[in-house]
């Protein structure tokens, strides 16, 4: 919090880039070193040169301390074989199956909402955020563990369930602990009651969905789609943990349990947590910007309530501008890190770096440059990517990152964000709740969350 004194990171940094120039240092949390890189041809190098710009050390390190060998904190040949099983779990065409699904639950939120409206047609939905969430981690219940994790239910919808409670603990309080330094944040993890009930909640949830599929038989595995990402890591489960401990790193196949429990858990803070608050966000603009709202509805004017067909989802090209719109007015997550592993310079400021250097790049910073954007980049205006901002800087807007070390999850979250985000512009309007209700604000944790939405939700 020093460094943002409680403010949104990305503005602080911001500011930061205003006053010092393109490249200048930060301490995190007042002792944590990083050299944090602004200019566009300078985060272009460090992505493109993967072999010397390699996932940041702090990043691993702090990660470590809760997600232990998860992918996030591997590098070289452990790396590998973790993404070796992980990364073909997220392509496209495992991705698509979830379709159904997605809508399945949207409806089921909007029914909820209809039910509120019906009663009170002027009601102002004060919960959004939390029900963006738990809509957010019942899909991903699904595709991710073939389980219901029942945040949609009636009793539930309106507040955090007894998952969702633990998860927002253990992330806030994961975000506190990785602005101090390692052996000080160790400590204060074991010893934090609140992040141990968490993850006690979280690991119970998660072994229970372990052994769900474990108990599966032969029979009802080949009977059941073999889509959901659990089911694809309960079949890479070391035969013989024991004896695939003791080989070098090189020689070993598959995953331990262990493994599998903290992928699971490192998907469901990345995964989940992310996408529930875009789609917050998503509802909160279209409420501050009935223009744009009204032209997504009018481009899905001969399928107003209908089940749309991917092709159709995939062919809406205003709707995708006002998605790329909503990452780039505000990038869920504030940046990322990397660490060079020689001695280097940066290319657009001229900036020598030591090998060991650790590098922040801030996504923000990037998305109100003006030298990437020639529409007003302080403006929340879709229409930038039909005009004159279509060709924009690649780097410009990263809100999954870049290189080696992107996102692994931005196909499933996007597909996601586009299913939810069509279904629900196919029943509802969003309205302003008043300057009150409806102020926004930022709440800074590891994603940007919405503080003040109160929005009326009118059904078309
Ligand atoms: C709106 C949704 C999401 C956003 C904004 C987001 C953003 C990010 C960012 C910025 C990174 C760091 C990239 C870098 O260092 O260059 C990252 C990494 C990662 N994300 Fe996402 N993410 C989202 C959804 C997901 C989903 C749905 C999953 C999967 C379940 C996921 C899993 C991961 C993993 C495992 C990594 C670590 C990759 C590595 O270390 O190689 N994310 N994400």
């Amino acid at each position: 919090m020093g460094l943002t004194r409680g403010r949104y990171i990305g503005e602080a940094l911001k500011q930061f880039q205003d006053t010092f120039g393109d490249t200048f240092q930060i301490w995190l949390g007042g002792l944590l070193h990083q050299i944090c890189v602004c200019n566009p041809d300078d985060v272009q190098h460090v992505f493109t040169h993967r072999h010397i710009y390699e996932q940041g050390d702090l990043h691993v390190t702090q990660h470590r301390i809760v997600f232990e060998d998860a992918l996030i904190c591997n590098i070289g040949p452990k790396y590998k074989r973790h993404a070796a099983i992980i990364l073909p779990l997220f392509r496209r065409g495992k991705i698509l199956n979830n379709y159904d699904l997605i809508v399945d639950c949207t409806d089921k939120l909007l029914d909820q909402w209809r039910s509120k409206t019906d009663s009170d047609p002027n009601y102002i939905h004060l919960d959004i955020v939390d029900q963006c969430q738990n809509l957010s981690l019942a899909i991903f219940g699904f595709i991710a563990f073939d389980y219901d994790l029942q945040t949609l239910e009636e009793s539930n919808i309106n507040k955090k369930n007894k998952l969702t409670q633990a998860l927002n603990d253990f992330v806030d309080i994961f975000f506190q602990a990785i602005t101090i330094p390692n052996s000080i944040s160790k400590f204060y993890l074991k010893h934090n009651s609140r992040y141990q009930r968490a993850r006690i909640t979280i690991e119970e949830c998660l072994n229970q969905i372990m052994e769900q599929e474990q108990r599966k038989t032969r029979e009802q595995i080949a009977e059941q789609k073999r889509t959901s990402l659990i089911a694809s890591l309960v079949t890479s489960l070391q035969q013989d943990e024991k004896n695939e401990a003791k080989k070098p790193e090189q020689e070993k196949k598959g995953l331990s349990r262990t493994e599998v429990i903290n992928e699971l858990l490192l998907f469901l803070v990345a995964g989940a947590e992310t996408t529930g608050y875009v789609i917050a966000w998503f509802i909160y603009f279209m409420s501050k910007y009935p223009r744009v709202q009204a032209k997504i509805k009018a481009e899905l004017s001969d399928n107003k309530h209908n089940r749309m067909t991917i092709e159709q989802i995939e062919s809406l090209i205003y709707l995708d501008c006002v998605l790329r719109e909503v990452f780039r007015f505000l990038p869920p997550a504030a940046g990322t890190t990397r660490t060079l592993t020689v001695d280097d310079r940066l290319p657009g400021s001229g900036i020598q770096l030591r090998k060991g250097d650790e590098i922040f790049i801030s996504f923000y910073n990037l998305t109100r440059d003006k030298r990437c954007w020639k529409i007003d980049p302080t403006l929340f205006y879709p229409e930038r990517f039909q005009g004159e901002d279509k060709d924009h800087y690649t780097y410009a807007s990263i809100p999954f990152g870049g290189g080696h070390r992107q996102c692994i999850g931005q196909d499933l979250a996007r597909f996601q964000l586009k299913v939810i985000i069509v279904r629900l512009m196919q029943h509802v309007t969003f309205g302003d709740g008043g300057p009150e209700l409806n102020a926004g604000g930022y709440i800074q944790k590891m994603t940007t969350i919405p503080k003040h939405v109160g929005v009326s939700i009118i059904f078309d």
